[in-house]
Parts: structure tokens; C-alpha cells; sequence
């Protein structure tokens, strides 16, 4: 009797993970080995790392297998296992690797040599189903897998984002594996995906890598809160070599403690700070003048413009004070051996005077001609290339002379020179006059749009390299060093940053190796821009590429028909992505006074709840309410502004006086996030 495609799956997914835990066997025996070495302790940690990923990547060993028209069989998983030799086709294929793309791209009308996909869901070690989709010209569908994708979206979420390799889409993974050369822009309406393609790239770009993989990937994203809620992904994808922030965190020791108006952030997001603070760092560069320095009791000056001439340009503050330090010992040594030849010079000629006076009375007596020539080498005081050699170390090495250099050439603090910079209205030349007031009358103390300005003169300035820790990560040391350079990064939410976030982040990869993803038209930022163009033009000019997500996984038809009114009132010419589900629950609305509202608020979020139980429910409302609401609904469900609620996701949403979103700063575009977040019932409460 033939065995049944899940039983054939469970023989298969045995096999599987009695290799695994073979090869888990053998990692743990070479740790053992290892560790009696205390020279091998990055290997250790490497391969303590590898046993983690294995041990993580047992949960969805297997989740696909494909069936080629040749009849060949591959099946498709979260990490590669292998059988033999490197040579040898894998038992199960990582889902990265080249040969696995057909799983997501193939359809019936471009089957890519493969008769069927089958998607097989497990739990643990158990097979529970399996899911055939003949790609031999049967049935027409632009989706991929769509019983297993609909079983994937229709499930209760658990406030933490998980992986979606096994019901990858196609427009999906063309932007996951895209080159990675330059900058690519992802847009996508709410709920296309575009979180899970960015995380899946990361994921992907860090096994075909090597060079990204050693200089780790950064992930930005908009609130701590957004990088709670994706922080399983990675690691659940096997990947550890990312550090994942906010443009507020970036910078090591850098805390942002306060609010700041609408008006200010706007203005100090603006790409003409960029060149602005340059030409500040420039002015506070030292100017020729004579350098005095003393070595070994002696006063020497020295003329500094050739080497400053030689050391200025192309370069930062700090490391060009430290080729003119260079400048300074040679100028030094040069001075210190001239004036020892010179004194040498007129001791000879002394020497020479008092020798000739001795030899013109010895030459009465007698004939000494070759003794007096061999007697003035003696004192001639030249010095040898090797003691100029030992000179020159003996002043490089020398605190005394360092200090001289740092006086007349001082360090200099990136935050005090910035804080100089913005208390003082008539420094800000750049900005008409009242905004330099508005700028200069800040509170002390970092806002957000500070961080931008202050990594900017930190790097115009220069940092020290930070030094690497025995066994330590790339990760761990990237994330301790502001001026790392990354191998890849990603934003997330990417319509939220001003010109000057696009500068940091271009900072953090000069080779422009950048995936941003977004949506123009959830944009609640204090910049004004409504297009892609206007928000990356001042740090990529016209040099990026473009990519767009069009379908809606999250939300439900019922939802998204709502939202193509909203989406006009904020100015948008696009339309709403076409939502893959309905959820069969209709949208509902309430109309309360004021005065009831907590109460109003808090009997819907119970009734949610109940009915979503084992799911989650989130509220959205006005700023301005927060405070009334959180204390009013249950602990466990979070009230956010519609900022707050961007990139986040619950069962049911309930949305809190909409005129109240739609009349906050960019009112309309918060209105449209806030009601794009559930993946099963929206509830508005309307004040009467
Ligand atoms: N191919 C897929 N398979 C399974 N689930 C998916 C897939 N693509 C997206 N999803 C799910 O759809 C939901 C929305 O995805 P995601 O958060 O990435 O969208 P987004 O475009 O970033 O949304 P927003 O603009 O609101 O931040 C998530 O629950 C995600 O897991």
C-alpha cells in the first residue's frame, strides 16, 4: 500500500532530525575538546553559537519539499542539513540557498521544471499536515502556497512577530534575494509584508554574504516597543550577526531625555545641516602658526604650514591631528639633529682651531699630518640613518612632546561643540533668523533631532577605534563603536526619517549596501515629504532603486475597504493594497459622549478580548487621551497613539475618536495606520 503523503513526511522529518541530533552530537564533542584551550575561545563561542541556531531550527525542520518534473526531490527548511560530503545534495536544503527559490516563485504558468510544492506543517518532531499545489498548469493563482498562507494569516497573533519562510510570496522574495548594491526603496501599503521581507532579506543577504556577515547588518526601526515585537525573528532565521536599534539609540552613551516641538524637529531634520556643521568643525581647525615644543632641555619652534597642509584635507578633526603629530615629530627630529650638527659644527671648527694651533707648534718639531685628519672625523657629530631612526621614536614616544601637539591642536568633544553650536542664534547663519531663535531657545539636554546632528560632528571630528574583546562578536562590537561601518542596513518605517537620519544611516554604509522599506502615505514625521524622491534625494540623488508590495496580508477586505477615503484625505494618490482574506467580521462603530468614553472603552477591549481569546487586542486613540485610556482599559492591552501603533499589530483593534487621530499633525496619514492594524475586527468609538 502506497503511504500516505504525511506519513511519508513523517519518515522523512525522522530522518532529518536524527541527523540533526547526530551532528549536534559531534558540535558538542568538539566544544568539549575545545574548551581545554583557552586559545580557542572564539571557536567555542562559534560553535556554541551554531548548536543554539541548530537546536532553534528543530521547530520547522522541514517545512516544504518540492517535486521537480525530472523527478527530483528536494525538501525545504530553516537551516541546511547535510548528509556526506559538501559535494553531496543536502538532505534538506536551507531555504536561502539558490536551489530552494523555485519554492516561492514557481506557479503554474512559470513551473521552473518543478511539477509540485508541497507545504508540510509540523509541530516538534509530529507532521500534522501537508498542503499539494500542482504547478503543472492547474489552477491560476497570483498567490504561492495559498491554503498554507491563509492557515499562516488567519492565526491568533501573539504580540511577537514570527518568521513566515514556509508562505513566502513571490513579490516577496524577488525583493529579498534583489542585488544588494545600492539602495533599494520597498514600498508597501499597511500589513504588505514589509517587516517579514526586510527581517527574511536580512536573514538571506547573511548566508549569501560573507563580507555582510563579518560586518554585521544593522536593523533600524521606529520605537523600542517595534523592536520588541520583531526581536524573535533573527534568531529564530539563525542570524546573530545584527544589531538593531533606533535612529535614538545609535549612538553609544547617548540618551535622548527630552520631548521637543514639531517645529524644532523639522528643522533640524533638514539635509542643509550636513554642510552646515561641516563648515563649524572646519572653522574650529587650527590655523598656521608656530609650534614651540621642548625636548631635552632645549626650545625649539617649528613652522607648521606645510604640515598642515599635508594632513587637513579629506580628513576628520582627530585624525588629522594625528598625521600633523606625525609632521611634528619629523619637523622635531629634523630640528633637534640640524642644531646638534650646528653646535657639532662649531665645536669642530673650535676643536679644529685649538688642534691647528697644537699642530703648528708640534709641526716644529715635527711631521703630523694623518693623525690630526683621522682626530676631526671624530667630532664631525653627524648622525648615523639608525640613531636619526632611535631619535625620532625617542620624541614620537614622548608625552612631553604629545602634549605640546595637544595644546596647540586640541581634542575636541562632539557634544559640547554642538551644544556651543545650537546655543548661539547668531552662529546659525544658515537658518532664517527666527528659526535660529526657536533652535537656540532649546531646553538643554539631546532631543531626537539631535542625534543626527550630533553623529554628524562626531564623525566630522573622528572617534577613537574601539579596541576588540577577546572571543567578542561582530555584533557586540559594532554596537560599541558609533562610527562602525555596517555590510548591510535595513530601515524599517523608512518614511519616517528626516534628511538628516538618511545621512547617519549612510554614514553606517558608505558603500550604500541599504534596504528601506516603507510607506509614503503612513508618514507622520515633522518633514513635509510626500514622495520617495523628495525624502532619499539629498543623500542618494537620483542613485537608488525602487521595488513595491501590493498585497495586504494582514488586514481584511472588510478593514481596507474603509481606509481608500481616508488614505485621499491625507493627500495620497495611491490606492490601498488589495487585501489577500477577509475575516468574515464586519467593521463596527460606536457613537459615546465624551464623559463615557473609559467606560465605553473599557466594555469593548473586554468584549474583544473575549472573543478573541488566546489573541490580542491593541487600542489606538489621540495622543492627547492616552493617559485617561491606559488607566481605564485592562494591563494587558496597550493604548498607543497612532505613532506608537505604526509597524504593530493585534487581532482586534480598537480605534478611539478617529476625528481626534485625524486632527493631530498629519492627522489623516496617523487615521489610516491606526485603522490598518487588526488581522481579524475593527471597532471605532466615535464622540457624539
Ligand atoms: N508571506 C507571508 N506569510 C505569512 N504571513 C505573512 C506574509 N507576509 C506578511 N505576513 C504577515 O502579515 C502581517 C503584516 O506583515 P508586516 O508587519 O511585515 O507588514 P508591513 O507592511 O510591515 O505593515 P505596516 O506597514 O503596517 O508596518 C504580519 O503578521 C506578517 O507576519
Amino acid at each position: 500500500m502506497q503511504p500516505t503523503a504525511v506519513t511519508e513526511e513523517q519518515r522523512f522529518l525522522d530522518a532529518a532530525l536524527a541527523r540533526q541530533a547526530q551532528i549536534l552530537r559531534q558540535i558538542e564533542q568538539e566544544i568539549g575538546d575545545a574548551a581545554q584551550e583557552r586559545t580557542e575561545a572564539v571557536r567555542v563561542r562559534g560553535l556554541q553559537q551554531r548548536h543554539k541556531e541548530i537546536l532553534r531550527a528543530q521547530d520547522g525542520l522541514i517545512f516544504g519539499r518540492l517535486d521537480a518534473l525530472d523527478g527530483v526531490v528536494r525538501h525545504i527548511g530553516r537551516l541546511g542539513v547535510r548528509e556526506g560530503d559538501e559535494d553531496a545534495e543536502p538532505l534538506v536544503l536551507d531555504w536561502r540557498a539558490p536551489a530552494a527559490r523555485a519554492f516561492y516563485t514557481a506557479t503554474p504558468v512559470d513551473p521552473q521544471g518543478q511539477a509540485r510544492r508541497r507545504h508540510v506543517r509540523t509541530s516538534g518532531a509530529t507532521v500534522l499536515d501537508v498542503n499539494d499545489e500542482p504547478l503543472d498548469g492547474g489552477a491560476q493563482t497570483d498567490l504561492v502556497g495559498e491554503g498554507a498562507l491563509l492557515a499562516a494569516l488567519g492565526q491568533r497573533r501573539t504580540g511577537q512577530m514570527s518568521t513566515a519562510i514556509a508562505t513566502l510570496q513571490r513579490e516577496q522574495d524577488d525583493i529579498i534575494r534583489a542585488d544588494a548594491s545600492g539602495p533599494l526603496i520597498v514600498q508597501g501599503g499597511p500589513g504588505t509584508g514589509k517587516t517579514v521581507v526586510a527581517l527574511h532579506r536580512v536573514a538571506y543577504l547573511l548566508f549569501t554574504y560573507s563580507q555582510i556577515s563579518e560586518q554585521a547588518v544593522l536593523v533600524l526601526g521606529p520605537s523600542a516597543r517595534f523592536l520588541d515585537y520583531i526581536a524573535q525573528v533573527l534568531p529564530a532565521l539563525g542570524e546573530t550577526a545584527v544589531v538593531s536599534a533606533t535612529c535614538d539609540t545609535l549612538l553609544p552613551g547617548v540618551v535622548v531625555g527630552r520631548e521637543e516641538s514639531r517645529r524644532v524637529s523639522e528643522i533640524k531634520g533638514r539635509g542643509l545641516w550636513q554642510s552646515a556643521l561641516q563648515a563649524h568643525v572646519a572653522s574650529l581647525q587650527p590655523v598656521e602658526r608656530d609650534l614651540t615644543v621642548r625636548w631635552e632641555g632645549e626650545e625649539y619652534t617649528l613652522g607648521t604650514a606645510q604640515a598642515l597642509r599635508a594632513s587637513l584635507p579629506g580628513r576628520s578633526y582627530h585624525a588629522a591631528r594625528a598625521v600633523f603629530t606625525e609632521h611634528v615629530h619629523r619637523l622635531l627630529t629634523d630640528a633637534v639633529v640640524h642644531r646638534r650638527e650646528a653646535i657639532m659644527a662649531s665645536m669642530e671648527d673650535g676643536f679644529e682651531d685649538i688642534l691647528s694651533g697644537l699642530d703648528r707648534k708640534k709641526g716644529a718639531e715635527q711631521d703630523v699630518g694623518p693623525a690630526t685628519r683621522a682626530s676631526s672625523q671624530d667630532v664631525d657629530g653627524t648622525l648615523s640613518e639608525d640613531e636619526v631612526e632611535e631619535l625620532r621614536d625617542r620624541i614620537s614616544a614622548s608625552p612631553q612632546v604629545t602634549d605640546a601637539v595637544v595644546q596647540w591642536w586640541p581634542s575636541l568633544d562632539a557634544g559640547e561643540v554642538l551644544r556651543e553650536l545650537l546655543e548661539d542664534a547668531s552662529r546659525l547663519t544658515f537658518l532664517p533668523a527666527g528659526e535660529a531663535a526657536l533652535v537656540a531657545a532649546e531646553p538643554s539636554g539631546w532631543a531626537s533631532s539631535d542625534i543626527p546632528l550630533l553623529d554628524a560632528v562626531a564623525d566630522l571630528l573622528g572617534d577613537v577605534a574601539v579596541e576588540r574583546l577577546q572571543g567578542e562578536f561582530v555584533a557586540d562590537r559594532a554596537r560599541r563603536q558609533r562610527g562602525w561601518i555596517y555590510g548591510h542596513v535595513v530601515v524599517d518605517e523608512a518614511q519616517e526619517l528626516s534628511e538628516m537620519q538618511w545621512q547617519m544611516v549612510v554614514r553606517r554604509c558608505p558603500a550604500r549596501s541599504i534596504t528601506a522599506v516603507g510607506d509614503i502615505d503612513q508618514a507622520e514625521a515633522s518633514h513635509q515629504h510626500t514622495s520617495w524622491a523628495q525624502a532619499v534625494e539629498s543623500s542618494f540623488g537620483e542613485r537608488w532603486s525602487a521595488a513595491e508590495l501590493t498585497i495586504c496580508y494582514r488586514t481584511p477586505s472588510e478593514v481596507m475597504d474603509l481606509t481608500a477615503p481616508v488614505l485621499q484625505k491625507a493627500g495620497s494618490h495611491n490606492t490601498p493594497p488589495r487585501a489577500v482574506r477577509s475575516s468574515g467580521v464586519a467593521p463596527w462603530q460606536k457613537t459615546v459622549d465624551a464623559q463615557d468614553l473609559p467606560t465605553a472603552v473599557k466594555n469593548a477591549v473586554q468584549e474583544l478580548q473575549h472573543r478573541w481569546a488566546g489573541g490580542t487586542v491593541g487600542v489606538v486613540a489621540p495622543a492627547a487621551r492616552l493617559a485617561e485610556l491606559t488607566a481605564a482599559a485592562p494591563t494587558d492591552v496597550p493604548c498607543l497613539s497612532a505613532p506608537q501603533a505604526k509597524g504593530l499589530e493585534w487581532d482586534a483593534a480598537l480605534v478611539v475618536d478617529p476625528d481626534g487621530i485625524a486632527a493631530e499633525p498629519r492627522g489623516w496619514n496617523g487615521l489610516y495606520v491606526a485603522l490598518t492594524r487588526c488581522t481579524q475586527e475593527l471597532g471605532q468609538i466615535v464622540l457624539g
